[in-house]
């Protein structure tokens, strides 16, 4: 009913977590991978361990969330070992997540990668909003390309990115041209929105402490956000290049909304940190009675069919 094909793999439905959110332990991971969850994906690596931003760095508020983690991890290795064990005895697929502090950290991790036992799928985090002094690579056209050349010039194994959201068309096109040159798997859109501002009007105060509380906006606020980025590139991509689509997913009919826009996997970040991992379960439940109540017995028969053209 909800069994998703994605690069040669049969998941039993399209949900995942989004990097950075439960993913962050061998303890949040083996949840994930104990969860109703059709995949599952690291916390984003860097090369060494990181602590990131000083707490606190998270916030939940009524229509999502606000972050500035600043790319706290174990470092690459931590991830890595655990995907080669886990990838040994389990079959939910695992995504590992890396997002370096330069190009040069990322192309090593890739090099990593390539000669591990590694047989998962990469995703090539491009926009981490939180790294103060490093802006999101997703918003740098050239450097964007200039990366994935270098990358697919010896990157062998299964690689999706992670982007930044998109406001103008003339980006969409720009990023679609870019993104259509490379043998990618997925195009994973969005990460939050980054460097918003959430007060609390009764302290007068932000409510995250690094970059004076500047952080990443996920949750319903973003939704309308997320489906557009989907939409626009289902709509420009290759059809080799797949969609993941997160932001703003809490119930089955936001995954149907991101499935109809070309989605074939969809990610859960701000209610994930708010529900935990049984949510996955709730949404399958949610999604399995929509489709009944529409008479699809598949995916495939609705996915990408929004009616655009009024
Ligand atoms: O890519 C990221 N997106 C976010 O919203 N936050 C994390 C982080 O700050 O580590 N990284």
């Amino acid at each position: 009913m909800l069994t998703t094909q994605f690069f040669g793999s049969i998941y039993t439905n399209p949900l995942m977590n989004a990097s950075g959110v439960n993913c962050f332990t061998t303890y949040e991971l083996d949840q994930l991978a104990d969860s109703k969850a059709g995949a599952f994906v690291t916390k984003s690596a860097t090369l060494q361990a990181r602590k990131g931003n000083p707490k606190p760095r998270y916030y939940d508020v009524p229509l999502g969330s606000i972050n500035s983690m600043g790319l706290p991890n174990n470092g690459f290795d931590y991830y890595l070992d655990y995907a080669l064990n886990y990838q040994k005895q389990h079959t939910t697929a695992l995504f590992l997540s890396i997002s370096g502090m330069s190009t040069e950290e990322n192309i090593t991790m890739l090099h990593k990668i390539v000669e591990s036992e590694f047989n998962g799928i990469t995703e090539l985090n491009l926009s981490c909003p939180n790294v103060p002094g490093k802006p999101q690579i997703g918003y740098d056209f050239p450097l964007t390309e200039k990366i994935l050349q270098e990358v697919f010039t010896f990157f062998d194994k299964p690689l999706g990115v992670k982007l930044p959201p998109y406001f103008d068309f003339a980006h969409f096109d720009e990023m679609a041209r870019i993104l259509n040159q490379f043998p990618l798997v997925y195009v994973n859109s969005i990460n939050s929105v980054g460097n918003g501002l959430y007060i609390d009007s009764n302290s007068e105060s932000v409510v995250i402490k690094p970059k004076n509380g500047f952080g990443g906006i996920g949750g319903e606020y973003v939704k309308p956000t997320a489906l557009a980025n989907v939409r626009a590139f289902y709509t420009r991509l290759k059809p080799e290049i797949k969609l993941i689509g997160t932001g703003g997913i809490r119930t089955g009919q936001d995954v149907f909304e991101h499935l109809l826009c070309g989605a074939t996997m969809v990610q859960i970040g701000t209610e994930l940190h708010k529900e935990g991992p049984e949510i996955f379960e709730r949404i399958e439940k949610e999604l399995k009675e929509i489709m009944r109540q529409k008479n699809y017995q598949t995916i495939d028969e609705f996915r990408g069919k929004l009616k655009d053209d009024l």
